[in-house]
């Protein structure tokens, strides 16, 4: 199937240039950028991208209403598709039919369960460009970046088909003679699954992975702004013959608070797993809290980055480029700020800001773009927020500080400032797009200080050749997970998640298949007597 798409935001190279000698400033300039495209994505199996229809119970469905709902393309503003509005009848369909699948399926082998899983996996790699292509057209990444994220979503599968037939319980010594006493691990029930677009596929397939390894089926429910890449997973679940009702995607957007509510709320759903702003993940844990579920809260970041004195400064400048500008600085793990040390806080922005001008913004799919852009107005407006409060707060713009209304309303320049003081937006808030700020600061304690004055604990990260200050900061960094001379840390054998109002719950790693069990202990009397004459 070839989808014609014809951009809404037509972009001329003059005016793009005019933009760029307005705002780029000392220290590098950028060079050209890359135009939104009018280029049509093409999947080679055109089945997996499905409309206007949800998976419930094995079957493709739509909303009993008929309702539905428009996704665009955040490169040029076009019509992706329509997907069904699901509304609370149709959500507890839903659950309705998780609840009878979980019976049979709980039953099942780890064995079983991993073969399902490995299929689905092998499903997911042979389909990597096809899915790459639905997640560049309905989010933005670069083809690139898209590709990356299938491969990411899919080692959540194999991991966790590799973790399915190695569930154990436990054999506890008793305080109390001739009792036995062991554990179980029990799938937790229906699970309802709550994800954000920024990773369209992996942050479904981080919860769907550990849920279906231990035995327990979902509802989830997919982010109104990328549908296309759930549903086209949920066809390769089917082919990959997960039974009837053991997942369900369901799609929502003007009715997604309805829909969370029921998935919070309906007792029948004993595990809500959310990946989502740290305000969402607020409210459902309240909407939870009347059935007393178990819960996984995956949330927002603001993620300090610490670059010493005795640090490789490249290595740095590498980690700090590929930790602030992943999917355009749109991850939760993105460094949110950057606490460069006096002594080489001159060279550090000066090879950052030149790094930084190298990228070009644009259609993800586009050849040579290496930054998209951002999912929608809100988000550029946000971010142009927080440049402006920087630079009326005395920062300085080093490059871009613009939006890039030629490519589109949702590009924004790769930003790079200096002077940043803790009194900025920036310093309390994600601001989740590209823009960089780098803090100086003097002394190890004040940087661990500044990197801890924040509500919220996920990520952190630090550069530094000093063993001894490796173990130090490391230990006292108040977040979830630390990057220590690298600004990458995700992997699906590593435990991923935050503390603080970062949320709690782990995934990925052998600790995100708890999440989804509970332990039953079991305690048998009599036990203790002599061999029998
Ligand atoms: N910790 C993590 O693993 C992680 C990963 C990705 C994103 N995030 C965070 O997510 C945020 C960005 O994503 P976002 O803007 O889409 O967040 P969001 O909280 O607005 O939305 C996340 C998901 O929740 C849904 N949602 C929104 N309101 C809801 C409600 N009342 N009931 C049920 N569902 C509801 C959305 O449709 C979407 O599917 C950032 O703060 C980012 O840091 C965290
Ligand atoms: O955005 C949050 C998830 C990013 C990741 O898993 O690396």
């Amino acid at each position: 199937m070839a989808f014609v798409q014809k951009t809404l935001f037509p972009a001329s190279r003059a005016a793009v240039r005019s933009r760029f000698q307005r705002s780029a400033l000392p220290v590098v300039v950028h060079p050209f950028l890359r135009l939104a495209s009018t280029m049509a994505p093409k999947l080679k199996d055109p089945s997996l991208f499905k409309q206007n229809v949800c998976y419930v119970n094995g079957e493709w469905v739509k909303a009993r209403s008929g309702k539905t709902f428009e996704a665009h393309d955040p490169a040029t503003g076009n019509l992706i598709g329509t997907c069904p509005e699901f509304d609370a009848k149709d959500t507890e369909d839903a659950i309705a039919a998780a609840e009878e699948a979980f019976e049979a399926f709980r039953k099942t082998t780890g064995r079983e369960r991993s073969k399902l899983l490995r299929k689905w996996y092998d499903l997911v790699v042979e389909n990597a460009d096809d899915l790459a292509t639905l997640i560049t057209w309905e989010n933005g990444k670069p083809t690139a970046d898209a590709k990356g994220e299938v491969t990411y979503a899919a080692n959540f599968f194999e991991w966790f088909s590799e973790e399915a037939p190695r569930i154990y319980g436990d054999t506890i010594p008793s305080s109390i003679p001739g009792n036995r006493v062991w554990t179980i691990k029990e799938p937790v029930g229906v699970c309802g699954l709550i994800t954000p677009w920024n990773f369209p596929a992996a942050m479904i397939t981080r919860k769907i992975g550990p849920a279906l390894a231990v035995g327990c089926t979902v509802v989830c429910k997919t982010p109104g702004e990328t549908p296309f890449t759930p549903l086209a997973l949920a066809e390769l679940a089917h082919r990959a013959g997960i039974p009837r009702g053991v997942v369900n995607i369901v799609t929502a957007s003007a009715n997604t608070a309805e829909v969370g509510e029921v998935l919070t709320t309906n007792p029948t759903v004993r595990k809500v797993s959310f990946t989502g702003s740290t305000n969402v993940g607020k409210l459902l844990m309240r909407q939870c809290s009347g059935t007393l579920k178990k819960l996984s809260l995956e949330l927002g970041g603001n993620a300090p980055f610490i670059v010493f004195d005795d640090a490789d400064v490249d290595l740095a400048v590498a980690g700090a480029v590929a930790s602030k500008f992943r999917s355009s600085g749109q991850t939760c793990v993105c460094a949110n700020r950057i606490f460069v040390q006096r002594g080489i806080y001159d060279e550090f922005a000066a090879k950052f800001a030149a790094a930084v001008s190298k990228f070009r913004v644009g259609n993800g799919f586009d050849e040579n773009v290496t930054h998209g852009p951002l999912i929608h107005a809100r988000a550029v407006d946000k971010v142009e927020a927080h440049v402006r409060d920087a630079e009326q707060k005395g920062a300085t713009v080093v490059l871009g500080g613009h939006k890039l209304p030629e490519l589109g309303p949702h590009f924004f320049q790769p930003t790079v400032l200096t002077g940043m003081k803790t009194d900025m937006a920036m310093a309390s808030e994600e601001t989740f797009g590209p823009v960089a700020g780098l803090f100086p600061f003097d002394t190890e304690e004040e940087a661990v200080r500044i990197a801890n004055a924040t509500p919220v604990g996920l990520a952190g990260y630090f550069f530094s050749r000093d063993l001894e200050r490796v173990h130090r900061v490391a230990e006292h960094l108040e977040v979830g997970m630390v990057g220590v001379n690298t600004g990458l840390i995700s992997d699906p054998a590593a435990p991923f998640g935050g503390v603080k109002e970062s949320g709690f719950g782990r995934e990925g790693s052998l600790y995100g298949i708890g999440e989804y069990q509970v332990t039953k202990m079991v305690t048998y009397g009599g036990m203790g007597k002599p061999l029998q004459s």
